[in-house]
């Protein structure tokens, strides 16, 4: 089974508004609720590839309550732990002449609300894969992920992280299966800027050195890049199309690159799979199905 951890799911309130002025009202010219938060995302692209996955995590509220409603929809399996005090969060996701983002706080997170994630995470096994996403909130210790990667280890099973910076750097001493961190992301580690695949390749390389063992680089419309644990590079310019909503994108880049490698065990598949798979979900509102991931392939080929 792959499992799937969002710290702070959010219904994505996704909207556009034409020329948005800050300080008058402004209207929305089209409006769309989906459910999000990485992990989330993540379990959501899975099931729509064909790939069981059971999303773990904290929910509060109505709004935890429409998000696990809607995730079951896709046919994602859920066993999150719902949480007392507060809401879970509503995310605005606001296309206008510039994309803005304002992402809510969450729930407030207790002590045993941690302990009983960690109960579900002793029953995993070696066939389990985790995959770890997401930003951590701030009634959280900033050390979840390394306490998580800390308490699986001895199970030896694989497990993907998807987060920033110091979350990411912490983690990498226990032995990732894959890491998807942006160029930006990546850069912003080594302060530098990245902006080619080749100028990704010797920082991927690095963050494998400190432990990972596959480097995944996203890189939105530029492409992806690939260092994988039998030293071979791969990378890829991106698919063309008209990019609609790219919130989710990397997400679906790691269910895409997950189901590929579960198919295929062939890491060039699998990594033409995700790249496919985050041009698919970026180039429409929701999250790619396998049908969009299939026709988006072809056109790679043709490019
Ligand atoms: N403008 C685009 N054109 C084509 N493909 C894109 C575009 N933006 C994203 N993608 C596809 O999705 C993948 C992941 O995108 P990106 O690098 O933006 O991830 P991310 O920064 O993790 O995104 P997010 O945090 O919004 O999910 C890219 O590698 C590419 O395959
Ligand atoms: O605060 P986090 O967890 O880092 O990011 C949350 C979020 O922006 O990421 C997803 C896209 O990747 C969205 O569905 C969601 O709103």
């Amino acid at each position: 089974m792959i499992y799937t951890i969002t710290f702070n799911p959010s219904l994505d309130y996704v909207i556009q508004v034409d020329h948005f002025k800050p300080g008058i009202i402004n209207k929305t010219k089209f409006e769309e609720i989906l459910p999000g938060g990485k992990g989330i995302n993540v379990s959501i692209v899975l099931s729509n590839l064909g790939h069981e996955s059971t999303a773990l995590g904290f929910m509060a509220g109505f709004t935890g309550e429409e998000i696990e409603h809607r995730l079951e929809s896709y046919g994602a399996k859920t066993d999150f732990i719902h949480v007392k005090k507060g809401l879970s969060r509503i995310n605005v996701k606001m296309k206008s002449d510039e994309e803005t983002e304002i992402n809510g706080m969450g729930p407030d997170i207790q002590p045993e609300d941690i302990q009983e994630l960690f109960n579900q995470l002793d029953d995993l096994t070696e066939k389990d894969i985790l995959v770890i996403s997401g930003s951590i909130p701030s009634t959280l210790p900033d050390t979840m992920y390394e306490q998580i990667m800390e308490r699986v280890q001895k199970k030896k099973i694989k497990v993907v992280v998807d987060a920033t910076n110091n979350l990411l750097l912490k983690v990498l001493k226990y032995k990732p299966f894959l890491i998807k961190p942006n160029n930006h992301e990546l850069g912003e580690i080594f302060n530098v800027e990245l902006n080619t695949r080749d100028e990704v390749i010797p920082y991927a390389k690095k963050l494998q050195e400190m432990g990972a063992q596959n480097v995944l680089i996203s890189m939105a419309g530029q492409g992806a890049v690939l260092v994988s644990d039998n030293n071979e590079v791969i990378q890829s310019k991106a698919p063309k199309g008209e990019v609609v909503n790219s919130v989710g994108a990397g997400d679906s880049m790691v269910a895409g690159f997950l189901a590929g490698y579960l198919e295929t065990n062939d890491y060039s598949k699998a990594f033409i799979n995700g790249l496919c798979c985050g041009s698919a979900s970026a180039f429409q509102v929701g999250l790619a199905t396998k049908e969009d991931v299939e026709n988006i392939k072809k056109t790679l080929s043709e490019n």
